[in-house]
């Protein structure tokens, strides 16, 4: 049964089954998306991550936050710091970081029922290939368009807006899960061309790195001309892939991409004025990217503006912006300050 809340909102059934759910990388997105899931007692939610979280949500529960405050708790959460009883679950939510689903793989290979459908959701383009080459069970993908940060203990706060985009799939398991997360106010968006979903996301996650390196949250950052005027040219460089390809990148804006470049080069004023909504983002919010750095973790900086770069290469033509902010990023990996902005700007050969 659905809580009163998402019961007012209409009609979900599971047809009798009581699914269980596995929420597979139990972090910021994982843990965000499972505090919504709870709330139906037709699901059996289960978390996987690491002990430190699985002790974390026990002394404090799970709750989620949201800046157009829609709230969630819950309380107990069954957290498993051992992937067996994966066993059980019949879907996952798979919610690690892209970095970490090489050594994922092999655990739910080893746990999973074969006909169970995994939810990819990370950041980043090829990662449905990447799982259809080693993995049997059917993939869908889903793409994430907002920010979620850990605000204190147990506690995620979603700071920005937008609809999760999932897959057209067939599996009544994935689609129980969409109407659900709808029916508890979090919008979703069903999408064929998932490609251009994906590339869509790509677009906007160009500004990861520069977050990264800029250290700002990410609503100062975009107040920055400067630091607009590299993520115009690191875009305009996917742009230009992403028409050699064939591909019109979904649009995550009310702005269509094309402009997003022209906006962004807008002097800071009327830039403010005209984003209006688009800027509904919380002070503090910071890509999650910039967490990665702070933390001292590996970033998925090749499967954002790595991936670009790759793409360039195959078709031949120069990604010269984003090469100079993997390049950044790298650095920051490995304990190395970032260049300012004006040395950035300089060596990716623009002028403020
Ligand atoms: N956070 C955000 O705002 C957004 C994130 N995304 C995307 O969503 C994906 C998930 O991001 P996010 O939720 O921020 O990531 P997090 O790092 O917060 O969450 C992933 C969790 O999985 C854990 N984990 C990794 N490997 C294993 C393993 N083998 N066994 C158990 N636990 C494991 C990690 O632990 P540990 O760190 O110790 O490895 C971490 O706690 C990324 O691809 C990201 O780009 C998309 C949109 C917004
Ligand atoms: C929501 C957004 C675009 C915020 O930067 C993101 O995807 C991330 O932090 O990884």
């Amino acid at each position: 049964m659905l809580s009163e809340q998402a019961q007012d909102a209409g009609q979900l059934s599971t047809a009798g089954q009581r699914y269980c759910i596995g929420i597979v990388g139990a972090g910021s997105i994982g843990c965000y998306l499972g505090a919504h899931l709870c709330q139906d007692n037709a699901l059996d939610v289960k978390f996987f991550g690491r002990e430190t979280m699985a002790l974390e949500l026990a002394a404090h529960g799970l709750s989620v936050t949201s800046f157009d405050h829609h709230s969630y708790f819950a309380q107990p959460v069954a957290f498993y710091s051992s992937l067996n009883s994966l066993i059980e679950c019949d879907v996952v939510l798979l919610t690690v970081k892209a970095t970490a689903l090489v050594p994922m793989l092999s655990q739910l290979k080893r746990f999973l029922r074969p006909d169970v459908p995994v939810v990819a959701m990370q950041n980043g383009i090829g990662i449905g290939e990447m799982l259809n080459q080693d993995l049997a069970n059917p993939v869908v993908r889903a793409i994430v368009p907002f920010n979620v940060v850990k605000s204190s203990a147990g506690q995620f706060h979603r700071a920005s807006a937008g609809a999760i985009v999932w897959q057209q799939n067939s599996y009544g398991v994935v689609n129980y899960i969409i109407q659900t997360l709808q029916q508890l106010k979090l919008p979703v968006q069903l999408c064929a061309n998932i490609t251009a979903a994906e590339y869509g996301k790509l677009l906007l996650n160009l500004n990861n790195a520069l977050n990264a390196i800029s250290g700002l949250p990410l609503l100062q950052q975009l107040l920055d001309r400067k630091w607009r005027l590299l993520l115009a040219a690191a875009m305009q460089e996917w742009l230009s892939i992403c028409r050699n390809a064939g591909v019109k990148p979904l649009a995550y804006t009310a702005l269509p991409n094309v402009l997003l470049p022209w906006f962004l080069r807008l002097p800071t004023a009327v830039f403010r004025h005209v984003a209006g909504k688009m800027l509904t983002i919380d002070a503090h919010a910071r890509s999650s990217m910039s967490d990665d750095i702070r933390s001292h973790k590996r970033t998925e900086i090749m499967f954002l503006n790595g991936a670009v770069v790759r793409m360039a290469q195959l078709q031949q033509i120069a990604a010269p912006v984003n090469s100079v902010l993997v390049e950044q990023i790298k650095r920051l990996e490995s304990g190395e300050a970032a260049l300012p902005i004006d040395e950035l700007l300089h060596q990716a050969g623009l002028k403020a």
